[in-house]
């Protein structure tokens, strides 16, 4: 149905997708899954049409949409978006959202497009809102009348990019509850989500992009139970753990320590790591405190329940010496006292980013 071929894209220097290749076939849910910045917004917006893509091709049944005689709003018909900030018309009602594009752009008339706007209106749970504004509507509501919109025009692909991004966390089920009754009925679907809960239970497929290419892909089971590459497998290991973000020195080690105490009773580890980690971690913060004028540093605490073990990689930007250089050291040293606690350490020095891995 999608065919991806060697498809890059550059901002200027900035290459952000570098020759990713795909299919979709018709029916399928894929999510797109990976750190930020990584280019899965911007892959979106290339097979929506919305980005030019710098090189590679991409065709829909067979039609190349990058030729310059593409009918650019029919594809964009037959292969709708909905966006994470929900991109509603605010000075139109609900109805006339859903109904403007199918009067404009299919030629339907005003009574049948009506007529199919408030039926979708009720599949979404919102056939009461039809003549409300958004700005009357809650997040979680307008993202809901998005996805109705997008349906209004009978698309056969609908391309998620992060649609609960912009969401309360209360908001965020509501809509994808929607999502998943699509699946159900056999839409094909593209997800961009940081849900990956989500992901797991809604997806055929899953993709890992990092860097701008498509690390890894599989099924749900492999990329989150069983992921073969590095990469894939730290960024699952990271996101099943916690992270602070320290930009300086006035950094709140008391809230810290209490989010460190509730990440140990979820993951249910024993009341001695708990104590070492808080240790580890009230040092760790005396080592990198001279530094945190002028440098960030991100901490991501980690649980890995088959390896059972606890990780926590220490990200710093600037230049810092080599931490753990210092080989003679007193005892109670922060270091020595690190070394004590911890079965392994690695510190890697980057060009813009450094990163100490602790494993306990
Ligand atoms: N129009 C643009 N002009 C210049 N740079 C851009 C543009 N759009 C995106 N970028 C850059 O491309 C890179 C990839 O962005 P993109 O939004 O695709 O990442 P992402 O993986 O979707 O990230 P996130 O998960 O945070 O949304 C980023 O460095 C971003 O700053």
């Amino acid at each position: 149905m999608i065919k991806v071929e060697h498809l890059s894209k550059n901002f200027g220097n900035l290459v952000v997708l570098k020759n990713v290749n795909f299919e979709i076939s018709e029916g399928e849910v894929i999510s797109i899954i990976g750190p930020s910045g990584t280019g899965k917004s911007t892959l979106l917006r290339c097979i929506n049409l919305l980005e030019r893509p710098s090189a590679g091709s991409i065709s829909i049944d067979g039609v190349d949409i990058l030729d310059s005689r593409t009918d650019v709003p029919k594809i964009r018909q037959k292969m709708n978006m909905v966006f994470q900030s929900f991109n509603l018309f605010t000075h139109l009602s609900v109805i006339e959202n859903l109904t403007i594009a199918p009067i404009k752009l299919l030629g339907k008339s005003k009574k049948d497009a009506e007529h199919k706007a408030l039926n979708i209106l009720a599949m979404v749970g919102l056939a009461e809102k039809a003549y409300n504004y958004p700005d009357e509507l809650s997040g979680g509501q307008k993202q809901r009348v998005a996805i109705a919109r997008c349906l209004a025009m009978d698309p056969e692909i609908i391309l998620f990019d992060e649609p609960t991004s912009s969401l309360d966390p209360t908001m965020v089920s509501e809509v994808l509850s929607v999502i998943r009754r699509l699946a159900k009925e056999g839409m094909t679907m593209v997800i961009v989500t940081h849900e990956m809960d989500f992901a797991r239970d809604v997806s055929n497929r899953v993709m890992y992009m990092d860097e701008g290419v498509i690390y890894e892909e599989g099924s749900p089971e492999q990329i989150f139970e069983n992921p073969k590459k590095e990469k894939t497998r730290s960024f699952i290991n990271r996101i099943r753990g916690i992270n602070f973000h320290i930009a300086s020195p006035a950094y709140d080690l008391c809230t810290m320590n209490i989010e460190i105490d509730a990440f140990c009773e979820k993951q249910i580890l024993p009341l001695k790591i708990r104590r070492n980690l808080l240790t580890i971690f009230q040092n760790l913060l005396d080592i990198y405190s001279p530094f945190l004028f002028a440098t960030h540093l991100d901490v991501t605490l980690s649980y890995s329940e088959k390896k059972q073990r606890v990780e926590l990689v220490c990200e710093s930007t600037g230049d810092i010496s080599d931490l753990l250089e210092k080989n003679s050291l007193p005892d109670d040293s922060p270091l020595s006292i690190i070394r004590g606690l911890t079965q392994n350490i690695d510190y890697r020095r980057g060009v813009d980013k450094n990163t100490l891995t602790l494993v306990l």
